[in-house]
């Protein structure tokens, strides 16, 4: 433990002022408001190494931060494990909202009653509530604050737990999410921080409660601290949100003697039909890889159905062979330990130079030998079942494409796994079918991938965090950054409904790059097979939003 005095940004970042006092406030609540980029999420990373670091969060206390997207809390996750190391990290719990109200579910269940009674093994299904059986995501928040309404133990055990409290993304907080964390800490000894931008706030739709930051403010006596830094964007793309900002926010503009510099890249495209686009677009996209810039780096956005909207250039990557995800149903997949456990093995059978996938294969599956004998023999059975394993997708009755054999092949080691350890791998696993559930949809994901060119390795590496680069609608990018974006489809016909909201969902695309903005329209889409619903195959750009890209 160090002295409060003694203690300096991590990794030498230099903080601006409003920005150190929020990372250092011993004992008020904060409402930090600030733009894009302006170091919201590093200012909590931050925050929590200060508390921990000097005791400020006293041992065996813990601090919660609570995001809205899986993608987000693991964000912030592992940006404080890396600034402050496992040790510190391990008090400090990122979920998202809905994790949150699950954790207070699992813990308090007793506590409901009447027709939101829940069995031990209930599940969580999108489709349905069945009573005593089943709930919907929805039902999370709701049947939490119940609890923390009705049982004194529920929220004493919360306040005991955490001394601190982090909210991250706070423009998009709805009622019962608000109402949660003002039941649970409102009165009690938590210290709370909230981050957000109110030109960020696109869950209006889903009930984001209209001025929350300030209602925050006056419930919790919070003093205000807003930042005016952007350490995302280069110059030219500050210039395109601050001219956005001006329509959205007029006070937030920063004086453009402070936006100068020629440094970032921002195009327009205009193109006849979705191919045409797909193939520029591909194109672009390979000289960029070509260059250097990682997969990683590169995301690709739309505002809605990315698997119909980017279904062309998803066909024209794949056929130039760069990896690519769609994030639509992937993403909190690739999340989940049993999911990653899946992909390594199979990465370690397709391809025999991943030394990586092995060795993470081995850790997470020799967890339950009890001895050193135990763990060399399961090393043994583990060795065996990989080296049959190749031979079989090597052999010469294999089809690379089949995907009953993966199958068969996934579940042999899962089995030898066994189940107690798969069940150890993530608190939610041990309860109804969620483990067989996530297995299922990591082997669909799988065979869905492999569909596209029968080539397991290259399925892999689309299924990958790292090698592949990323389709993702607008409300999955929100909180992250890519050196290079391209927000697929700026057309009336896709950025439609309420103009604010549709605003604040353009600012949140764009804001997302930090070099180099690629906004495309196309006059003609074809309506793909299949879809049934309203398709408009031609479309107008949205001249509006694309003015934005031009200097005056
Ligand atoms: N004080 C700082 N000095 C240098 N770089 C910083 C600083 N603060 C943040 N950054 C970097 O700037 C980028 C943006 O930071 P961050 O993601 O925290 O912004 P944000 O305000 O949460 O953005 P948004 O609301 O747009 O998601 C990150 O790459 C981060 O590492």
């Amino acid at each position: 433990m160090i002295r409060l005095d003694q203690w300096h940004p991590v990794d030498d970042l230099v903080l601006e002022p409003n920005a150190m006092s929020a990372v250092t406030m011993s004992d008020r609540n904060v409402v930090v408001a600030a733009g894009p980029g302006a170091g919201k999420t590093e200012l909590l990373a931050q925050r929590a190494d200060f508390l921990l670091r000097t005791g400020q969060c006293p041992y065996p206390r813990r601090i919660l931060a609570v995001s809205f997207k899986v993608d987000a809390a693991r964000n912030l996750r592992e940006r404080v494990r890396r600034r402050s190391g496992p040790r510190l990290a391990a008090r400090f719990d990122s979920f998202t909202f809905h994790a949150f109200a699950k954790r207070i579910i699992d813990n308090f269940r007793p506590a409901l009653t009447g027709y939101n009674a829940l069995n031990p093994d209930y599940r969580i299904d999108p489709k349905a509530r069945i009573e005593g059986e089943q709930i919907t995501f929805a039902d999370l928040v709701p049947l939490a604050l119940e609890i923390i309404e009705a049982n004194a133990y529920a929220q004493g055990g919360l306040r005991q737990t955490y001394s601190h409290v982090f909210l991250d993304e706070f423009q998009d907080c709805t009622r019962q999410q608000y109402q949660l964390i003002k039941t649970a800490f409102s009165h009690a000894t938590a210290t709370l921080t909230a981050v957000g931008d109110t030109k960020q706030r696109i869950m209006a739709w889903a009930g984001a409660l209209d001025g929350v930051m300030q209602t925050f403010a006056e419930d919790f006596s919070a003093r205000s601290l807003p930042l005016y830094q952007n350490f995302r964007s280069a110059a030219r793309l500050r210039r395109m949100q601050n001219r956005m900002i001006a329509r959205m926010d007029p006070g937030a503009v920063s004086p453009d003697e402070e936006l100068k510099g020629d440094d970032g890249v921002i195009e327009v495209l205009d193109f006849g039909t979705e191919r045409h686009e797909a193939q520029a677009i591909a194109q672009l996209i390979d000289s960029w890889l070509r260059e250097g810039t990682a997969p990683s780096e590169i995301a690709i956005l739309v505002r809605q159905q990315p698997h119909l909207v980017a279904a062309a250039l998803g066909s024209e990557l794949a056929g130039c062979g760069i990896p690519f995800r769609n994030e639509q149903d992937s993403q909190d997949l690739t999340a989940e330990p049993i999911a990653a456990l899946v992909f390594n093995f199979v990465r370690v059978i397709a391809d025999d130079r991943q030394p990586d996938a092995y060795t993470e294969l081995m850790r997470v599956a020799a967890r339950s030998s009890a001895s050193e004998e135990e763990a060399s023999r399961f090393d043994g059975q583990l060795k065996r079942m990989v080296s049959e394993a190749r031979a079989i997708v090597r052999g010469p009755m294999f089809r690379n494409g089949e995907p009953a054999t993966w199958r068969t092949l996934v579940h042999e080691f899962l089995q030898l796994v066994s189940r107690p350890v798969l069940t150890a791998l993530s608190a939610g696993y041990q309860q109804g079918t969620r483990l067989d559930d996530l297995i299922e949809q990591a082997l669909d994901a799988f065979d869905r991938e492999l569909a596209i060119d029968g080539d397991a390795v290259r399925a892999l590496r689309r299924l990958s965090e790292v090698d592949a680069i990323r389709f993702l609608t607008i409300h999955k990018c929100k909180g992250l950054e890519f050196e290079k974006v391209v927000v697929l489809g700026v057309e009336e016909q896709l950025f439609w409904g309420k103009p604010i909201a549709a605003m604040a969902e353009f600012f949140v695309a764009i804001s997302r790059a930090k070099q180099h903005l690629v906004l495309t329209h196309a006059k003609h889409r074809d309506r793909p097979k299949g879809v049934t619903g309203r398709w408009d195959e031609w479309r107008t750009p949205h001249q509006r939003f694309l003015d934005f890209a031009h200097e005056d």
